[in-house]
């Protein structure tokens, strides 16, 4: 894909990185939005995550569209995404079972959807988010009365 070919139906707030991110890596708001979909439709489907979603997820469209908005400012450089993970998993009963399962359905599906310079993007960064968090989780069940600790 060429920069002149790259048409921007995506918000962003760095037109020009995240236009060289896509042409770099193939990624568009499609296929993150299809990557997405296709990951989560796969963690429900999983004996080992799919407990921990569906006690807290209410509304699947919810939380697919804010994960497509989180990857897309992840791989793009949208900044768009304004939530905060850390709080967000700091109390879920999660151990490092739960993130080893979670980031190889993630490598099998970028491997699947994306081009390979998409789906090493797109899994380093997952590898080290994950990472952050699994340190802000274990830190948090060693000791459940401190504030989280913030990554990012
Ligand atoms: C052990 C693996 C994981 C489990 C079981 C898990 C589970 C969950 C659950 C249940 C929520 C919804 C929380 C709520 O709304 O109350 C959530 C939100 C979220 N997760 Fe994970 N997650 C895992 C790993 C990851 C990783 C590795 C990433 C990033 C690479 C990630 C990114 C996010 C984001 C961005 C949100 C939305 C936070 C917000 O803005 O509210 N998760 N996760």
């Amino acid at each position: 894909m060429s920069s002149a070919t790259v048409s921007l139906s995506i918000p962003t707030t760095r037109p020009e990185v995240t236009v060289a991110l896509m042409v770099e890596t193939g990624l568009s708001p499609d296929v993150l939005r299809d990557l997405v979909h296709r990951f989560y439709g796969c963690v429900r489907a999983d004996a080992v995550l799919e407990p921990i979603f569906a006690a807290r997820i209410t509304d699947w469209a919810v939380h697919l569209e804010r994960m497509v908005t989180f990857w897309s400012s992840i791989a793009l450089m949208t900044g768009q995404y304004h939530g905060r993970p850390v709080p967000a998993h700091t109390p879920l009963p999660i151990n490092a079972a739960h993130f080893d399962r979670w980031l190889a359905l993630f490598r099998a599906i970028a491997v699947d959807t994306c081009t390979p310079a998409g789906a090493l993007h797109l899994i380093e960064r997952a590898e080290r988010i994950a990472h952050s968090l699994h340190i802000a989780v274990q830190s948090a069940q060693s000791d459940p009365v401190a504030p989280p600790k913030l990554f990012f």
